[in-house]
């Protein structure tokens, strides 16, 4: 049975998440994707299963950084999950009796319509995560009145559910990623997703173009980008790439590697199936039997024999 280490404590949106991933694994939990990831790294897991993005929200920061700056590890596997979320209380009490309100930031962004109409007085106050928050607020001596987070943490903490659906949107998704140590990458399933990152040379005009290019020509779609601070000064980015394919496939190996030549550096973070099951747009001229063809071709020509 792999033991994987995921955002904590019990009840997270994240623990969710890996009980569909990994249904036989046994979970760790972690106090925040930093340590779930550093389990991993040291080896006291066999992975870890970490929130990326949200539909509302957008990248989650923790977990991008780590994935550029941190020891090497390999996305597997990904899995898209509604979330919902209930204002959570010891006792029932009048909406307008919360004062003080504890939740993940991420879940702070979902839920500022709801705050801001029925509790505009209320303080929101970030969270390790939603779990942790309904574990705090369940303690008598807690300084909040409320918790943001899954149904399941109030049921598991033993709160009351004061509403539920008090996200701003009752469609919101977040995108989980199970990761592993390097190793052998998942095969191509004819519907996987590639990702990676990508820093920059100097900053000169058309320097992201140029990294564009690169996967335009091969015909390889892209499915997000997202820039991030190096941290070396303002106006200094890195870029996250997530894009249709699998590395083993022609054009997305050859973007991939005329992408290494033009960055200063690249790290590839891994090839593993699509949540959603889509088969890649494939342009014509771009399929591996057109790049096996015109490798051919190539090499006859480079040999004499046009
Ligand atoms: O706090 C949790 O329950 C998490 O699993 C983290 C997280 C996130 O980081 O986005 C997951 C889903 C929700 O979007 C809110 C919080």
């Amino acid at each position: 049975m792999p033991k994987l280490a995921y955002l904590g404590p019990e009840a997270t949106f994240t623990e969710e998440a890996l009980r569909i991933l990994a249904p036989d694994a046994e979970g760790l939990p972690s106090a925040n994707v930093s340590a779930a990831l550093d389990a991993a790294r040291r080896g006291e897991a066999d992975g870890a299963v970490v929130p990326l993005e949200n539909s509302l929200e957008g990248g989650i920061s923790s977990t991008l950084d780590e994935l550029a700056w941190g020891e090497p590890l390999l996305i597997t596997a990904e899995l898209l999950l509604p979330v919902q979320f209930s204002l959570l209380t010891r006792t029932e009490m009048p909406l307008s009796d919360v004062k003080r309100v504890y939740t993940h930031p991420a879940a702070i962004t979902q839920c500022r319509g709801f705050v801001a109409r029925e509790m505009p007085d209320a303080v929101v106050v970030p969270a390790p995560s939603t779990a942790a928050a309904a574990q705090e607020v369940a303690d008598p001596g807690s300084p909040y009145d409320a918790a943001i987070a899954a149904r399941i943490a109030g049921e598991r903490y033993g709160l009351v559910e004061l509403a539920s659906g008090v996200g701003d949107r009752s469609d919101t998704v977040t995108r989980f990623i199970r990761l592993s140590r390097p190793g052998l990458l998942p095969e191509p399933t004819g519907s996987d997703c590639t990702s990676l990152v990508a820093f920059l040379t100097d900053d000169h005009p058309g320097a992201l173009l140029e990294m564009l290019t690169e996967f335009s020509v091969r015909g390889v779609n892209l499915t997000r980008i997202e820039s991030r601070p190096t941290g070396d000064g303002i106006g200094r980015y890195f870029f996250h790439f997530d894009f249709e394919g699998h590395v083993a496939e022609a054009r997305v190996g050859e973007a991939v590697s005329g992408l290494r030549r033009i960055c200063a550096d690249v790290r590839f973070l891994g090839s593993y199936p699509r949540a959603d099951g889509t088969a890649p747009q494939i342009k014509r001229g771009t399929a591996d039997d057109d790049f096996a063809e015109a490798a051919g071709w190539l090499s006859r020509i480079r040999s004499g024999r046009p």
